[in-house]
């Protein structure tokens, strides 16, 4: 994988799988634009395996609430609508135990780390895209009380932070940030063996 930021030409042929990491969503759709090469990363995301975590998770959402003044560029590449910064503000950031399915010992809490995260407000299944496969949610007890509403529906989509769509996945957290691999082992497993297996 290597990240968006190392790319210095305008061609995203050769590597089969791309990281979009945190930072600024804004700032890394403005830069990509700038160097041409958000139109090459639509292509790359409609047929390869990417991941992104929290501003990388803006990024390949559908729809951005609460975008930078004038809207911002996404790749479009999961159906599923995502609230910038919807926990609130720097000083909100929070960590939180998950347990995910599908993560070798899944009985092991990941702890994810929240940092200005986006919250994910509308997953769209659609009969024309993978299904959605919902693999991690917040507990009740550690749901911030920044939500705009309270959550205290078992479905509630802002619970919803890590989903894989296809060979897609998406965290709202940033598991880059720990020392332990079961996300980027779980990305390899279920989203680029299966691609590369096709
Ligand atoms: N930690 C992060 O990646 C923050 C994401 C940031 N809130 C954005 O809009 O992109």
């Amino acid at each position: 994988m290597r990240p968006l930021s190392g790319e210095a030409c305008t061609t995203l042929s050769a590597p089969c799988t791309r990281l979009l990491h945190s930072a600024e969503s804004t700032t890394i759709a403005l830069l990509a634009n700038l160097a041409g090469l958000l139109q090459p990363l639509r292509e790359f995301t409609k047929t390869k395996p990417v991941w992104g975590t929290c501003a990388g998770a803006i990024l390949l959402a559908e729809a951005v609430e609460n975008p930078k003044k004038g809207g911002q560029e996404l790749l479009n590449g999961m159906t599923l609508t995502v609230a910038r910064n919807g926990w609130g503000p720097q000083v909100d950031s929070f960590e939180a135990p998950l347990i995910v399915e599908g993560l070798q010992n899944p009985h092991n809490a990941f702890t994810g780390i929240f940092i200005r995260a986006p919250v994910i407000t509308v997953i769209n299944s659609s009969p024309d895209q993978p299904p959605m496969r919902v693999i991690a949610r917040l507990p009740f007890g550690v749901v911030p009380k920044t939500a705009t509403t309270p959550i205290d529906n078992e479905d509630d989509p802002r619970r919803i932070v890590a989903v894989q769509q296809g060979n897609h996945l998406l965290t709202t957290f940033h598991p880059e940030l720990t020392k332990d691999g079961r996300f980027h082992e779980y990305f390899v497993r279920m989203c680029v063996v299966p691609f590369l297996s096709r």
